[in-house]
């Protein structure tokens, strides 16, 4: 079922039976209204599901995946009761960590929510990471981002990200800086470790890992890194049987271990083009600021003294790439080099993140706070007018700019 951003349609189960969106189940005794999803209502064991208002695209799927999802369900679940049994501090105690591969609109975000919801619904709090930097379904887009979960997705707004833990990555593919890409995995792949070291049903719930849709060349050299950094266990692989293949000849070399298991692509997945997806990257941030349409949040517009904080840039700015330069060129730029920049207009519209660093030196390895949004410059008085989830102080002075601009009022 797909509709437009802008008409709304409401589902709602009529009678004994259960249906569910992608894992979560329809609540019963009142209607859930949604605007601009695509979505596959499931029943396991039949249900009636009254649909009002006008979907643009309305079918019963007559061929459906869910089968194999969930028999991949039911072996993650396999593998977290053994975890659970394991001696404690054993590597036996550590559950499953699953990557999700595949192209572009496969289906790989949808497969983690159903994953991580049966997973939620069986009681057990995987944690969710999102490292698709171009979409975002935990914060905004831009960032490697961590989330326990332990409570189904919202059938509308998705996860609830109170406690995200999130490092900001700052542009909307992992080919603009793929050395910062990589810094920041390790980073969050060893405080994930952490995490699981302290906490035993942490470690047997295990990882659900969404990936970006960018299987070949570099996308695909990062996509190894991801599996090494997470020390993945279990790699799905969406519907390609060319990314498949050659993953199970250089998994023998970088993690014989991991098990490979090709999933057939979700059957509503539709082709999403360049401009639905730069739409719907705005449509996050607007959505971190401003809350979903069922919890509307009103943000803070501040003005700061530029003096009292500080904005840096990872990497040496827009840089040419490799295939622009002169053959047999390099460019030398570090892409993990920290600059700090004085505020001027080329900050208007940018999204700015909120460092947890306690000092510059810091930034690289630390976690953000939140995100602000550059409304107005004024270099005369030395002043920012900030956009901000909410009013007073900034949580930290650090701000760290990426590509990721958004002209939200
Ligand atoms: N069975 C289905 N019926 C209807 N819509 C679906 C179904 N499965 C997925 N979708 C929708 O298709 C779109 C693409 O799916 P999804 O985001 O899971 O793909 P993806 O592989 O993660 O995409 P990408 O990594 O390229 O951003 C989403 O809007 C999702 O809600």
């Amino acid at each position: 079922m797909a509709t437009e951003a802008e008409t709304t349609f409401t589902l709602q189960p009529l009678d004994d039976g259960s249906a569910e969106v992608f894992g979560t189940e329809l609540p019963r005794g009142r209607s859930v209204a949604l605007a601009g999803h695509k979505l596959a209502v499931f029943t396991w064991e039949g249900c009636k599901v009254t649909v009002q208002g006008e979907p643009a695209v309305m079918y019963v799927a007559d061929e459906t995946p869910m089968a194999a999802y969930v028999n991949a369900h039911q072996t993650l679940n396999q593998r977290r009761e053994e975890a659970s049994k394991a001696a404690p501090g054993s590597a036996a105690c550590r559950g499953p960590v699953v990557a999700v591969l595949g192209p572009t609109d496969s289906g790989k975000s949808t497969l983690c929510r159903l994953l991580g919801n049966w997973a939620v619904r069986s009681g057990w709090q995987p944690v969710f990471v999102d490292l698709d930097v171009g979409q975002g379904t935990i914060t905004v887009p831009g960032c490697l981002a961590a989330l326990p979960l332990e409570q189904p997705a919202d059938v509308a707004d998705g996860w609830s990200a109170d406690i995200p833990l999130v490092f900001y990555y700052g542009h909307s593919s992992p080919g603009e800086n793929p050395q910062l890409f990589k810094t920041l995995c390790d980073k969050l792949a060893a405080l994930l470790a952490r995490r699981a070291a302290a906490d035993p049903r942490a470690a047997a719930s295990g990882v659900l890992i969404n990936t970006f849709g960018w299987v070949d060349g570099l996308g695909y050299e990062l996509q190894k890194h991801i599996i090494a950094a997470f020390q993945c266990d279990v790699v799905l692989v969406m519907e390609q049987d060319r990314l498949h293949a050659t993953l199970q000849q250089d998994l023998k070399t970088l993690s014989p271990r991991t098990q490979l298991v090709k999933l057939p692509k979700s059957g509503g997945a539709v082709k999403r083009e360049a401009d639905e997806r730069r739409a719907a990257r705005d449509g996050r941030i607007r959505e971190y600021f401003y809350g979903p349409p069922s919890a509307p949040l009103q943000p803070a517009t501040q003005t700061v003294r530029a003096a009292d904080l500080a904005v840096y840039r990872i990497g040496s700015g827009p840089r040419a790439p490799n295939t622009a330069l002169p053959l047999g060129a390099v460019s030398l730029a570090d892409p993990l080099r920290l600059q700090n920049l004085a505020p001027s207009l080329e900050l208007l519209q940018c999204l700015l993140a909120v460092s947890h660093a306690p000092t510059p030196e810091a930034i690289l390895s630390s976690n953000v706070a939140g995100f602000v949004l550059v409304k107005d410059v004024d270099t005369a008085r030395g002043t920012l007018t900030l956009t901000c989830p909410a009013a007073g102080q900034l949580p930290g002075r650090y701000l760290v700019l990426g590509s990721l601009r958004s002209s939200i009022d």
